[in-house]
């Protein structure tokens, strides 16, 4: 009897397909070349999160994994991990003197790294302070300008709800909702639950149509990918074990595949 799991031959031809982005380690090839992930997140009620994410990117197969936190955050996640690089650049309200709220100055150096990274994951453990949320909304105006693919999840999913526009029509975004994440951002599209019959595709593609065709991950009993036109099912079957933090671990290593796809576009192989 084989282990290995069932698949319809739809997914195994999506397999095929991922397999290909997946970069062969060639000697030529010097650190940071197969993968500079950095996710933002990380504050003082949350120091799980980013550090799930980034060590997923990391253990996926990044070379260069970074978080960008509050220095609270910052001093915390460098003790779970040496592989990691931890910027403390990020602030909360509360961090900064009251009446100065420098959420463009303190984008700016983390815009500064956009050229130098593959991919940017934001949310995991972000909060949802006024500072934070304003801070991330700067960088994400800038990573569209640099074209940087995008993986927004948790308490960026809230600033997106409040802001749709910040992503819409940026194909190079990618949002994983969980169940009540995904009912903040349909009723934010203005799609009532009414218009939702079911819990799988049709809502996925139906909201991931109304941002203008980002990439929807929905998760839930069943995870379907949809950018509004094409939908995809996972059709592994989960664990039953719903601990927090499995889908911080799914978005860092989103972020390592989106960077393996970019260095594949970009033809760092073959050829
Ligand atoms: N170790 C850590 O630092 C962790 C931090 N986390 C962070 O915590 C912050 C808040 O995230 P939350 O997920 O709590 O916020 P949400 O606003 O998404 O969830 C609010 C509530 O919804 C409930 N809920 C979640 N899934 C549900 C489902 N399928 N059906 C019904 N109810 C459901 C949750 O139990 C929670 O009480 C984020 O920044 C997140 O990244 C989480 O990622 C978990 C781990
Ligand atoms: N009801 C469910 N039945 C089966 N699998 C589920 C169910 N809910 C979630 N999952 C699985 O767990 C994964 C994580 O989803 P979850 O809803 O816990 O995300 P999350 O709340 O964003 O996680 P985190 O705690 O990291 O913030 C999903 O990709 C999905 O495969």
């Amino acid at each position: 009897m084989s282990d290995q799991p069932k698949m319809s031959a739809a997914t195994k031809e999506l397999l095929k397909k991922v397999r290909m982005m997946v970069p062969p380690m060639l000697e030529k090839f010097h650190k940071g070349q197969l993968g500079r992930v950095a996710v933002i997140g990380g504050s003082e009620n949350y120091t799980g999160a980013p550090y799930f994410s980034a060590m997923a990117s990391a253990r996926l197969g990044a070379d260069l994994s970074h978080v960008i936190c509050t220095p609270p955050a910052a001093n915390v996640i460098k003790t779970y991990s040496p592989n990691l690089m931890v910027h403390p650049i990020m602030r909360e309200i509360g961090e900064v003197p009251a009446s100065h709220e420098p959420a463009s100055e303190l984008a700016s150096p983390i815009i500064a790294m956009l050229s130098n990274l593959h991919t940017v994951v934001i949310g995991p453990g972000l909060g949802r302070d006024k500072l934070m949320q304003a801070t991330v909304a700067a960088v994400i105006k800038a990573a569209r300008e640099h074209n940087t693919p995008l993986v927004l999840d948790a308490d960026a999913l809230w600033l997106i709800q409040n802001q749709p526009d910040l992503i819409h029509g940026y194909k190079e975004c990618v949002l994983t909702p969980n169940v009540v994440e995904f009912g903040r951002l349909a009723k934010a599209v203005g799609i009532g639950e009414d218009e939702m019959p079911d819990t799988g595709e049709a809502g996925c593609k139906k909201v991931a149509a109304a941002l203008g065709g980002v990439l929807i991950l929905r998760k839930g009993p069943v995870d379907w990918i949809s950018d509004g036109s094409i939908s995809v099912k996972c059709e592994q079957e989960g664990g039953r074990k719903r601990s927090g933090g499995q889908g911080d671990t799914l978005t860092g290593s989103i972020g390592t595949l989106l960077a393996y796809r970019r260095l594949y576009l970009e033809g760092l192989w073959g050829g």
